[in-house]
């Protein structure tokens, strides 16, 4: 059989994700990253066959010329790759109530994103720009919307009303979303397989560790609870972004200390989390070497973000009432032992207890248990959001 290949395209505010990958096998024959949009040093780096090349953009271009440049550079360069193109998937964060499952992009689905993008400001106009102009490189081909926000549409009303005058949802939309559900769709089926049971009976907490961060309460494949809210700002402790704070905060700061609105939302979505606490970095890989080195502020973000991670897990054993398996994923998830067994030494309650040995082997892309079998069961599992977002639209298009 042909292989069914698909563009995955993830639009981020000043970044471009893409990968052209297998929806069959999920292998990614071209990925890559173009970075520093609206900046001087606009740039795109991506790997072909394992091999490693960058290039610039040039002065102050943005998504527009990425896409260009990935369709007449990049896929230019090896056409029998471009032929065999069938699709583009995009990750979209935002879909509000709208849309609970992927759909194929028409008009009125551009719309339906546009009237999200009050929801995520951030993330839903880069998308809309990303499906433009795609649409103007590719106009022969069908294009997929998936959305983070689809996942956790199963949340029942305990769970995502605020406690807030209940007309705010009735009539404003406001309520919590949660979003990285394409992850933690992915991830929950992948550990359903690693544990040998049906999906339909596990019960599962999932914690996205990335640069954003989110952990959900999954019961028999179904979002039952998840950490993000309305935006991607709620919840955990993220490389930027506060995560849960006291609302009055944002009166003190603006009637107080004269931050205008604006500045407040950057200040809390840009300069917070990791990089606010430790005044260093917002790597997870700069905070663990600051923490090595005795640098106190490195060492005061990881113990809150572990700590405010053990809280968000530990609560979701409530929705769940039992757990077969409490999952890492994403850049952190996956790759610092370090945080995992301070998380799981911090759960001591429920007896999970770290095999340092298989802790430290399921690194860099490697899927395993991080505990020993005398207590509950911890795994890693390496997310591919990129590979759902492929089958999503091969299936749709299949209809
Ligand atoms: N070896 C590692 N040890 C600790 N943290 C890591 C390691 N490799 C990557 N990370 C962290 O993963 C995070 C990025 O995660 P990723 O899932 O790629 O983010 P995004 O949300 O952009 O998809 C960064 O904080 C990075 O420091
Ligand atoms: C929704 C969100 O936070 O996405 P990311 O982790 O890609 O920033
Ligand atoms: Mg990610």
């Amino acid at each position: 059989m042909s292989n069914k290949l698909v563009l995955v395209l993830n639009c981020g505010s000043s970044s471009l994700k893409f990968a052209i990958i297998d929806a069959l096998t999920g292998d990614d024959q071209i990925s890559g990253l173009a970075e520093c949009f609206g900046l001087e040093d606009s740039r795109i780096k991506w790997k072909v066959d394992g091999k490693k090349q960058e290039a610039s953009l040039g002065a102050f271009t943005a998504h527009r010329e990425a896409v260009e440049y990935i369709v007449n550079k990049i896929l230019g360069d090896h056409p029998q790759i471009a032929e065999q193109i069938h699709a583009i998937g995009h990750r979209i964060v935002h879909g509000g109530e709208k849309f609970t499952q992927s759909v194929i992009i028409d008009e009125s689905v551009v719309q339906g994103i546009e009237d999200c993008a009050a929801l995520a400001p951030l993330h839903n106009p880069a998308h809309l720009i990303g499906i433009r102009a795609s649409q103007a490189s590719f106009p022969e081909l069908p294009q997929v919307a998936v959305f983070d926000t689809a996942f956790h549409q199963t949340m029942p009303e305990k769970a995502f009303i605020y406690a807030l005058p209940y007309k705010l949802y009735r009539e404003n939309a406001i309520r919590r979303y949660g979003m990285h559900g394409t992850s933690h769709l992915f991830v929950s089926r992948e550990a359903a397989k690693a544990i040998g049971k049906d999906i339909a009976d596990t019960n599962i907490i999932c914690a996205h560790l990335g640069n954003g961060a989110s952990v959900t309460a999954i019961k028999g494949g179904k979002s039952v609870d998840t950490s993000m809210g309305m935006t991607p700002l709620e919840g955990l402790v993220m490389g930027t972004r506060c995560g849960d704070i006291d609302p009055s905060i944002i009166h003190h700061l603006v009637s107080r200390l004269g931050y205008t609105l604006d500045e407040v939302n950057n200040l809390m979505n840009k300069q917070s989390g990791l990089l606010g606490i430790s005044e260093l970095t917002n790597d997870c890989r700069g905070i663990e070497e600051g923490y090595e080195n005795g640098h106190k502020g490195a060492t005061l973000a990881l113990e809150i973000f572990c700590y405010r991670l053990a809280k968000y897990i530990a609560s979701y054993t409530v929705p769940l009432g039992k757990l077969d398996a409490l999952v890492f994923t994403g850049g952190i998830g996956e790759n610092s032992d370090l945080i995992r067994a301070k998380v799981l030494n911090l759960l001591e309650i429920f007896n999970f207890e770290v095999d340092d040995e298989r802790n430290k082997a399921a690194r860099f892309g490697k899927q395993g248990q991080i505990t020993t079998d005398n207590g509950p069961i911890a795994l890693v599992i390496p997310t591919n959001e990129e590979w759902v977002i492929a089958e999503d639209a091969m299936s749709l298009l299949s209809k």
